[in-house]
């Protein structure tokens, strides 16, 4: 990345060697510090730390949400709330820079290198906001792209299993995300899923459904969207909200529970304006109501379960992949799920990316052994149509995996692709 940046008669800034020059200061990081150590001479640098001062960073409020699943919804209910409540929020993370209710930078990664970070704060910061919410992938603790930043809150959804591609084992997965909870900065946990994580007790509150916690449910119903009773200490509000499943509950308690922990307010305050945080493009997005399609971007066999359980009073059929270059191993768990709650289903591509699709079919299909009603294309769009055409008035069709991605990843090309246009696209040439 290089940005414009004057300072002592320099005009630019990077973190990339490869884009130095008599004008630019380097940025040195932990991620690109073995490319500095190769450099003769050795150009003008700024730690982290500095630059953090010099653009008066320290100012802003850095809320962390990591977790396998939840990361976008809590970070997004968390915005929300505080924009309802008058506050100036930024969110950055999968769905890319936003402040002020606009989007301002388009998605890029989940959690980027820390200079585009720390610009994304400059820049949100300089449009008059205090809080920036961000998404922590366990990539960014692993490869240290957060260093530096010293979090006001940082909060935990849940720790199962992804991205073994890269992390090799889910202990190595777990510790890498336990990093982020060792130091002593102000943290909220998730009390059901604590077991899957170490955490340091200084400055943690926990959040709960069914283990006691700092923020506690009493009583919920998840019958037209999510109701409940919740208890801070003394103090008891009740919450609606338009969204479904119960892990939309544990995502709405961990927004709760953050925005009374930044700001003080009372859970009375805060549970006011939940009903207006309707959830994020692409999870739980209802595309069509008659018939009734939904499209989620659940993509481990954790999420699928979550999703598929949150509609198991009704028929399902499914439409779902998984992505290639990634974790191999969820891919027959993901099959399991499927089978165990689906009536029809139809296992297509996701995200190819370098892998052969029909390969990546085969590896999910090793967990529907025996199961009837199984189709499968590596063609997503004829799986959709199929599915479609075979709904009957009674079921439900969910189209996991991709939620608001409009493209399609094949040997490193992004083709136009979104389930949900296709859905549109298929339901108007029926009429
Ligand atoms: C596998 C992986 O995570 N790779 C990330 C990693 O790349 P890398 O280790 O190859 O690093 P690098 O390209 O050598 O660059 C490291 C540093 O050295 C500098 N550099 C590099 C070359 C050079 O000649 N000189 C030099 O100074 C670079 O500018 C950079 O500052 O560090 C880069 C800089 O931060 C990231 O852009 C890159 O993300 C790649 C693009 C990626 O696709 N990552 C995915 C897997 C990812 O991180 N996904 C997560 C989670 C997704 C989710 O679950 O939502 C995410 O946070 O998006
Ligand atoms: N608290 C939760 N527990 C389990 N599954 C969840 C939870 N919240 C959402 N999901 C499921 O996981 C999917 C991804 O949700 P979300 O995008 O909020 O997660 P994320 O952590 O940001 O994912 P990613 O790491 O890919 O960016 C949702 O579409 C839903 O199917
Ligand atoms: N549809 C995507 C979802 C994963 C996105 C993100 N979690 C990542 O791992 O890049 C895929 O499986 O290819
Ligand atoms: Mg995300």
């Amino acid at each position: 990345m290089k940005l414009d940046f004057q300072k002592d008669g320099y005009l630019f800034l990077t973190d990339d060697t490869s884009k130095l020059d008599t004008d630019t200061i380097f940025l040195k990081t932990a991620q690109n510090s073995h490319y500095y150590e190769q450099l003769e001479p050795k150009p003008e640098t700024l730690t982290v730390d500095e630059l953090i001062s010099f653009w008066g960073l320290d100012k802003m409020k850095v809320v962390g949400v990591t977790g396998t699943n939840g990361k976008t919804t809590v970070t997004a209910a968390i915005y929300s709330f505080l924009l309802d409540l008058n506050e100036k929020p930024a969110l950055q993370g999968t769905r890319g820079l936003f402040a002020q209710e606009k989007r301002i930078e388009e998605k890029s990664m989940t959690t980027p290198s820390i200079l585009e970070t720390l610009y994304n704060m400059k820049q949100t910061m300089d449009m008059g906001c205090n809080y920036f919410i961000m998404e922590v992938s366990s990539h960014a603790i692993d490869q240290n792209r957060i260093e530096g930043l010293t979090f006001a809150l940082k909060v935990h959804t849940n720790v199962t299993s992804d991205h073994l591609d890269y992390h090799g084992t889910v202990e190595e997965y777990r510790r890498v995300k336990s990093l982020f909870f060792a130091d002593e900065s102000p943290k909220l946990l998730n009390k059901d899923d604590i077991k899957n994580i170490t955490y340091n007790p200084i400055g943690a509150q926990s959040y709960g459904v069914d283990e006691p916690a700092t923020f506690k449910v009493q009583a919920f119903s998840l019958l037209n969207g999510i109701t409940a009773g919740i208890k801070h200490l003394q103090a008891e509000a009740t919450f609606h909200s338009p969204m479904v499943g119960l892990f939309n509950l544990f995502n709405l308690m961990a927004a709760i529970g953050s925005v009374q922990m930044l700001t003080g307010r009372s859970i009375e305050e805060i549970c006011e304006v939940v009903e207006y945080f309707a959830g994020v493009s692409g999870r739980m997005e209802v595309v069509s109501r008659d018939p009734l399609v939904i499209v989620d971007f659940a993509h481990t066999d954790d999420g699928m379960y979550q999703v598929l359980d949150s509609m198991k009073d009704r028929d399902i059929s499914v439409v779902f992949g998984a992505g290639g270059n990634r974790d191999k191993e969820k891919r027959p768990r993901m099959g399991a799920v499927a089978g165990r709650y689906a009536n029809k289903i139809y296992v297509t591509s996701d995200n190819p990316r370098d892998e052969v699709p029909e390969m990546i079919l085969e590896d999910i299909l090793l967990g529907l052994h025996g199961k009837d009603h199984v189709t499968a294309t590596p063609d997503r769009r004829l799986a959709i149509k199929m599915a479609l055409d075979a709904l009957e008035e009674n079921e439900v069709l969910l189209i996991l995996g991709k939620g608001d991605e409009d493209y399609q990843e094949i040997k490193g090309v992004k083709y136009p692709f979104d389930d949900r246009e296709v859905v549109r696209e298929l339901l108007k040439e029926r009429a």
